[in-house]
């Protein structure tokens, strides 16, 4: 039997959701947004089955609903869900960056026809949009789930099959819990990505060159500065007081460090700087690191037309797959390196190998 499956937002999220959820067959993935340049791009790409330009009417025969819009405007559209009067029981999720305010919302509802699970993708990117969308956004991340209305543990298991596509890894939390650990590891680091690049546009006006110096570490860390704004601002608003007490810690531990700094307390800074890589480099065994990280290869390649076909087609030629690839912009037009992530030990040493025996310098980061 077909899934009606209701996505409600076809931007970077939902048009990435529903490329995933039209993998399967027996899925039926209706779009509605408010734009009507996002409509028509995914039904002309094959994004979704079907478009809708209202949401009441989308929503009547669905089994599935996924809010996948701004948060603020997912609060609206679910008190609009007490609105109707639904032909079937319906599973509703969203993908909010934060949890509390629509769980709470959800917790509200009084339409005896729907389950309300909480959902949240942990994987993104700075762009937005349709045109952004991939099928393939969400592989390996984690995807929490925040059971809040009427969930079963059968309703649960529905909710993550039409999303099995996605290859992510599913976990349970709390809305509240939840928050406070994507306050630390991702909102609250956004906020200092846009306030360093403040810092650097300030110090602009009395070294105009300054912008040419950003390598790659400035452009490392304020890569998420580039993020929809609109957005951002949303975030913050329904994180705001987790989002603020973490404020208040980081200016007492920035004025610790300004104390380092101005005393030249040698061995501190190195036991401080020592204990933030340990951190982020994560236990012996990289799998169950702190921050995941995979086998990585470093290869320099010159700024030139094939370069990257040729590192790619080599390892392909000895069926090895590449889970990632990034092209690190260490000096611009001349030379840059792409990091490879593999599966595996045993591919990371093998592709290092063949790389090196064409001549590519790689390398593994110590
Ligand atoms: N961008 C990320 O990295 C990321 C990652 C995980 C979760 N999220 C969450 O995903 C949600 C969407 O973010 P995005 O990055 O896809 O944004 P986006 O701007 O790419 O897409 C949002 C879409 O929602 C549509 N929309 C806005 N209001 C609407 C309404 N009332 N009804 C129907 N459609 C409406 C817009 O037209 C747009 O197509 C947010 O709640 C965000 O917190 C974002
Ligand atoms: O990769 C990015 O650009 C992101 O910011 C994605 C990111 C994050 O990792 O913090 C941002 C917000 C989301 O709710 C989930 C993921």
């Amino acid at each position: 039997m077909k899934k009606n499956i209701v996505v409600a937002g076809l931007g970077l999220i939902g048009g990435s959701l529903a490329k995933s959820m039209m993998l399967a067959e027996e899925n039926h993935v209706i779009g509605y947004d408010v734009n009507q340049d996002s409509l028509d791009f995914a039904l002309f790409n094959g994004i979704i089955h079907q478009a809708a330009n209202e949401f009441l009417n989308a929503i009547q025969d669905a089994d599935f609903i996924i809010f996948a819009t701004p948060i603020s405007e997912t609060i609206s559209l679910i008190n609009e869900l007490n609105q109707t009067s639904l032909k079937k029981d319906v599973i509703v999720s969203d993908v909010a960056s934060v949890k509390s305010s629509v769980i709470n919302t959800a917790k509200e509802l009084t339409n005896e026809r729907i389950t309300f699970i909480g959902g949240h993708p942990m994987a993104g990117s700075h762009k937005k949009g349709i045109s952004a969308a991939k099928a393939h956004l969400f592989e390996n991340a984690m995807y929490v789930l925040t059971p809040a209305y009427r969930s079963t543990p059968e309703k649960l298991s529905a909710l993550k099959e039409i999303l099995q596509n996605t290859k992510s890894n599913f976990v349970v939390l709390n809305a509240e819990e939840h928050d406070e650990m994507t306050a630390v590891i991702s909102h609250f680091p956004h906020l200092i990505a846009s306030s360093l690049v403040h810092q650097a546009s300030k110090w602009q006006n009395k070294h105009a060159f300054l912008p040419n110096l950003a390598a790659g570490g400035f452009r490392d860390i304020t890569r998420i500065a580039s993020s929809n704004p609109e957005l951002w601002q949303d975030i913050f608003y329904h994180n705001r007081q987790k989002v603020s007490q973490l404020l208040k810690d980081w200016i007492e531990e920035m004025a610790n460090i300004k104390e380092l700094i101005d005393t030249n307390e040698k061995e501190k800074m190195v036991h401080f700087l020592k204990e933030a890589k340990n951190y982020r480099d994560g236990l012996p065994d990289k799998s169950i690191g702190a921050i995941p990280s995979f086998y990585d290869i470093y290869v320099d390649i010159r700024d030139q037309p094939g370069a990257l076909a040729s590192v790619t087609l080599l390892l392909a030629n000895k069926n090895i797959s590449i889970k990632n690839i990034e092209i690190l912009e260490i000096r611009e037009g001349i030379t840059g390196a792409l990091r490879l992530s593999f599966y595996s030990k045993k591919t990371q040493l093998k592709s290092m190998d063949i790389l090196q025996q064409h001549g590519f310098e790689a390398m593994i980061q110590a």
